[in-house]
């Protein structure tokens, strides 16, 4: 048996590899189709090869005599097939053979793998064998049961085994089959049969209750209705009663109460989120499938950038000075060999402003003492600006950047043309010129996140603005950033006029959209505060952390625009002259400025702020603290240096767009990329001239409190300040704005305010020209009563 069962196996797998790795999809579609209807042929001759088997019997000797007729429905074919595989082969077992057929021929017609339809083979086939041998013992009584094959096997068996042998064999093949095919096992059937039992327990039990109810409903309408005869309408209500409950009952419970009795879990909650986030997604999907992702620049889809020959190129790269290197490094030499200082190596990089060069001293020389000798070596060099960095972070040796005779100016278009800027990554990137090494420097503002940039008078401020400006008009379409540019000198940004309504935001109906008024500085710097809390809660709305996962979302269509939702374009906030505002309106300017400096990062607001003055009443702690970025052209102290740098060194640079830069971390040294006014007028005239928006980018009113100067100013529209203010002003016995500007460091515009306010309130008298107000109260307890009593 073993012997057969290995055969057949293997000339199985030979049939299914063959046909589904050689054939061709027709072909396939073919040969299935005709095993399909084989198999349903020996189905048909031998179910009717069961009635006739014994009248064909006779006919079977005469195949080739067309006159023989046979009864079978597929007549001699059918009569000789059927008596090949049932009478003389596996009597009823060979239907198996017969669905055997058809089932590969079905897999062959779908095109189906047919790893199963091996595995089906082998149990087809010893299955086959073992009903062959079952019904082997009823050959006695009908032959055609269990087939010659199935006859002989039997008694082969029962020769060896005996006739109870033999039944044993048969059933521990059977139970094998039902524990390695049918996988049941005798806790699977106890389960079951359990499962059952409880099902039918409480089938029984609703049915007991479905008839007493009917009873009683039947007997309550023939109550109503006693002479309506109904006897046949009766039992139908009664059968249809019987026949639903159950229904209900088996639908609910019985399948469901077996599995949890094995496992008890339920897991109904998870699965309709995860159908309501599909369904969101599909909604997406499908309008990203219609319409396209959202393009924020299709108003302006016919936008050119500026292109680069709008820029000026400044002479060619930078020339090496042999002879000056050589100078340089001799002296450098020298002086340190004055200080029994030697030296292992020295190496230059030619920079284009500076030279730096590396030294590695002799093992065993101190830092500190190269260090110490800063001013030696410029005094031996005779040069300004030479800068020591002991050691290089990073790397094993000193800096020594001495200034180079020739500086080279680095051009805008040179920074801008470069592979760096050009295929940078960035959210808003700025290139603000080159290092030391001659290498583009380009950085991320939305990463920064706010920048403070200062330096004296004449070195490189506006310019170092004018490039930062620059490289964005250069990188980002109007709909994706907006500036807003404060200007109190009034003249290093008007150029950016010409750009309003395609890069500009303002206040609603505020003129200029360069803002050069104090009072409107504050304005805007509230409605900035406005959109920053307008923006926080759309991205609450949206729930996305940052302006970037926002506008992803937003563009994918996942955000309703019918729920305030819009594409968030970048805000940049530039102003030139910090020292002037906050000498003009203190309080004012550093809370809006500091709110927005700590809050803005993530929903897109980024601030560049640059003073010629960065003394610490101007660059206060909180500024400082949230401005890690800061850019220092030269300043005239080591003071200056100190505030804006936390460290030296931007007392020792050369001007003229020497400038170094941290983020936080080291100080590198840069040039600043230079961009003349022409050029930025040619970019400005050539972006203007091209088809706008309607208007420039609108920022949310701000309603500021400047309510007048009338006398009757209503108690609940006074200032916060007010009470502190009236005792500042009782106890100086002195009605000036500028005390209170000064003690409460209030702006200009507020103090008077509050002045306007106690002259409402009877605290001090009317306006008296350029004498103070007279004060009206003598002392604080007159105050208090006179406050208390309103
Ligand atoms: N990166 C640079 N490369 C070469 N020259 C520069 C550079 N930056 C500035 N300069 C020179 O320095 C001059 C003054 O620069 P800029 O107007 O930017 O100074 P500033 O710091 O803005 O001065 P102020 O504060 O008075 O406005 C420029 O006209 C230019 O000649």
């Amino acid at each position: 048996m073993a012997k057969k069962k290995t055969r057949t196996k293997t000339n199985t797998g030979k049939k299914s590899t063959k046909f589904s790795f050689k054939l061709n999809r027709q072909q396939k579609v073919v040969l299935g189709s005709f095993l399909m209807l084989f198999g349903l042929a020996l189905s048909v001759a031998f179910i009717s090869f069961l009635f006739n088997w014994e009248v064909d019997q006779s006919t079977l000797g005469e195949f080739s005599n067309r006159e023989v007729e046979t009864k079978n429905w597929l007549s001699k074919f059918g009569a000789s097939v059927s008596d090949f595989f049932m009478y003389k082969g596996f009597g009823l077992a060979a239907f198996i053979l017969s669905i055997l057929v058809s089932y590969s021929g079905f897999h062959l017609f779908l095109g189906v793998k047919s790893t199963k339809l091996r595995e089906s083979w082998i149990w087809g086939i010893l299955i086959m064998l073992w009903l062959a041998i079952f019904f082997g013992f009823f050959a006695a009584e009908n032959p055609l049961l269990g087939g010659r094959i199935g006859y002989e096997m039997n008694d082969f068996l029962q020769d060896y085994l005996g006739f109870f042998g033999t039944i044993l064999l048969m059933l521990f093949l059977f139970i094998a089959y039902l524990s390695l095919r049918l996988k049941i096992t005798p806790e699977l059937i106890g389960g079951f049969v359990k499962s059952k039992k409880d099902s039918l327990n409480k089938e029984f039990q609703s049915n007991k209750e479905e008839i007493s109810a009917t009873e009683e409903e039947t007997d309550w309408k023939n109550q109503v209705t006693p002479k309506q005869e109904k006897p046949t309408e009766k039992t139908s209500a009664e059968i249809k009663l019987e026949e639903t409950p159950p229904k209900k009952e088996t639908s609910t419970p019985s399948p469901k109460p077996a599995k949890k009795e094995d496992s008890g879990e339920v897991e109904m909650e998870v699965e309709t989120t995860e159908e309501e986030e599909i369904e969101e997604d599909k909604i997406s999907n499908k309008i990203v499938k219609d319409f396209g992702e959202f393009d924020p620049t299709l108003e302006l889809s016919n936008y050119k950038f500026p292109t680069l020959d709008l820029l000026q190129e400044y002479g060619g790269g930078i020339t090496v000075d042999q002879e000056e290197l050589e100078e340089h490094k001799n002296r450098i030499v020298d002086t340190l060999k004055n200080y029994k200082i030697e030296i292992a190596q020295i190496k230059a990089t030619v920079g284009p402003t500076v030279t730096l060069y590396e030294i590695v001293p002799e093992a065993g020389i101190r830092i500190s003492k190269i260090k110490n000798l800063e001013d030696d070596i410029a005094l031996s060099l005779s040069a300004l600006g030479i800068r020591i960095i002991a050691p290089i972070p990073g790397k094993g040796t000193i800096g020594i950047e001495v200034p180079n005779k020739n500086a080279t100016i680095v051009s805008m278009r040179s920074v801008i043309a470069s592979p760096k800027f050009q295929n940078a990554e960035m959210e808003l990137p700025m290139a603000l010129g080159k290092t030391i090494s001659n290498e583009t420097f380009v950085v991320d503002l939305a990463k920064m996140p706010h920048m403070l940039m200062a330096g004296a008078t004449g070195q490189g401020k506006s310019v170092g603005l004018n490039a930062i400006l620059t490289s964005l008009l250069y990188s980002k379409h109007p709909a994706e950033v907006k500036f807003v540019l404060v200007d109190p000198k009034k003249v290093e940004l008007t150029l950016f006029n010409k750009i309003e309504r395609h890069y500009l935001a303002k206040l609603p109906d505020s003129g200029d959209a360069i803002i050069t008024d104090n009072t409107k500085v504050i304005n805007t710097l509230n409605s900035l505060c406005i959109e920053m809390d307008n923006r926080y809660e759309l991205l609450k709305n949206a729930m996305v952390r940052n302006i970037k996962e926002y506008n992803v979302k937003f563009k994918a269509r996942k955000l309703n625009p019918e729920e305030g939702h819009k594409f968030l374009p970048y805000i940049v906030l530039v102003v030139d002259e910090f020292a002037d505002l906050i000498m003009t309106a203190g309080k004012e300017v550093e809370t809006p400025i500091a709110r927005l400096a700590q809050l803005a990062r993530a929903i897109g607001i980024h601030l560049i702020i640059a003073t010629q003055r960065p003394s610490v009443n101007v660059i206060t702690g909180i500024i400082k603290a949230n401005f890690p970025a800061r850019i220092a052209f030269r300043v005239t102290s080591k003071i200056d240096s100190r505030t804006i740098l936390d460290g030296q060194g931007a007392d020792q640079l050369i001007g003229r767009g020497d400038m170094l830069f941290t983020q936080g971390n080291e100080l590198r040294r840069l040039q600043c990329a230079f961009v003349d006014t022409p050029e930025v007028d040619k970019i400005t005239e050539f972006i203007g001239s091209q088809k706008a928006y309607p208007e420039a980018h609108q920022l949310p009113a701000y309603e500021a409190d400047d309510s007048g100067t009338g006398v009757d100013i209503d108690v609940s529209e006074r200032d916060k300040l007010f009470r502190e203010a009236a005792e500042v002003i009782v106890t100086a016995q002195q009605g000036s704005a500028s005390l209170l500007q000064r003690k409460l460091k209030l702006g200009y515009n507020r103090a008077g305010r509050i002045i306007d306010q106690l002259e409402a309130a009877g605290i001090v008298g009317p306006f008296e020209g350029s004498k103070a107000r007279q004060v009206l109260v003598t002392d604080l307890a007159a105050l208090d009563q006179l406050l208390n009593e309103e």
